[in-house]
């Protein structure tokens, strides 16, 4: 048992550098979103300087705005922030199909980690569920997520 080796992120932001890229559609959920995110950053130690919110007309428009901060190269890791609320028509699985595929491949491609804050949900009460109240902020979760992707990342290029 003494000689598994075990790799795993902290949960130490200091010294990471985050962009948030967020839709501006369903605008009331993701703004929720956001706050969520920013303050599970600052509360796991982000330098507010750190923190960048890039802001989008909607989940469709995320991978291609995603794909640029990932080619800039000045992040870290980015988080994705979006609702996808279902309507009447097959818009929603379009809508959401490509803005997950989009940001998977940028994550897969340029090797930084794109943590999926985005909701998917049949109703709005589903979405606000997610964004602060009883079923907790997807967007701190996601959040959270980055970090740990980072600091595990640095420890695997180090080892
Ligand atoms: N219906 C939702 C959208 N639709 C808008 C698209 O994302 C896109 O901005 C438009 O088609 C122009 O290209 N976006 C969401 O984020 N959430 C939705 O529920
Ligand atoms: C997820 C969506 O794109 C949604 O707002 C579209 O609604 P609808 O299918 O009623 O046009």
């Amino acid at each position: 048992m003494s000689d598994i080796r075990i790799c795993e992120g902290q949960l130490n932001a200091a010294g990471m550098r985050f962009t948030l890229v967020a839709a501006r559609f369903n605008g009331f959920i993701v703004d929720a979103l956001q706050q969520g995110a920013i303050d599970a950053l600052l509360r796991h130690g982000a330098d507010p300087g750190d923190i960048r919110v890039v802001k989008v007309p909607g989940a469709f428009e995320m991978p291609l705005a995603i794909k640029a901060v990932a080619e800039k190269g000045d992040s870290d890791a980015v988080i994705a922030l979006g609702a996808v609320i279902r309507g009447a028509t097959p818009h929603f699985d379009y809508v959401a199909g490509e803005c997950v595929k989009g940001m998977a491949q940028t994550m897969m491609q340029r090797g930084i980690p794109v943590a999926f804050g985005v909701l998917t949900c049949d109703t709005i009460e589903q979405a606000i569920e997610r964004a602060g109240t009883k079923a907790g902020n997807k967007g701190a979760e996601a959040a959270v997520t980055a970090i740990e992707m980072v600091d595990l990342l640095r420890r695997l290029k180090a080892s």
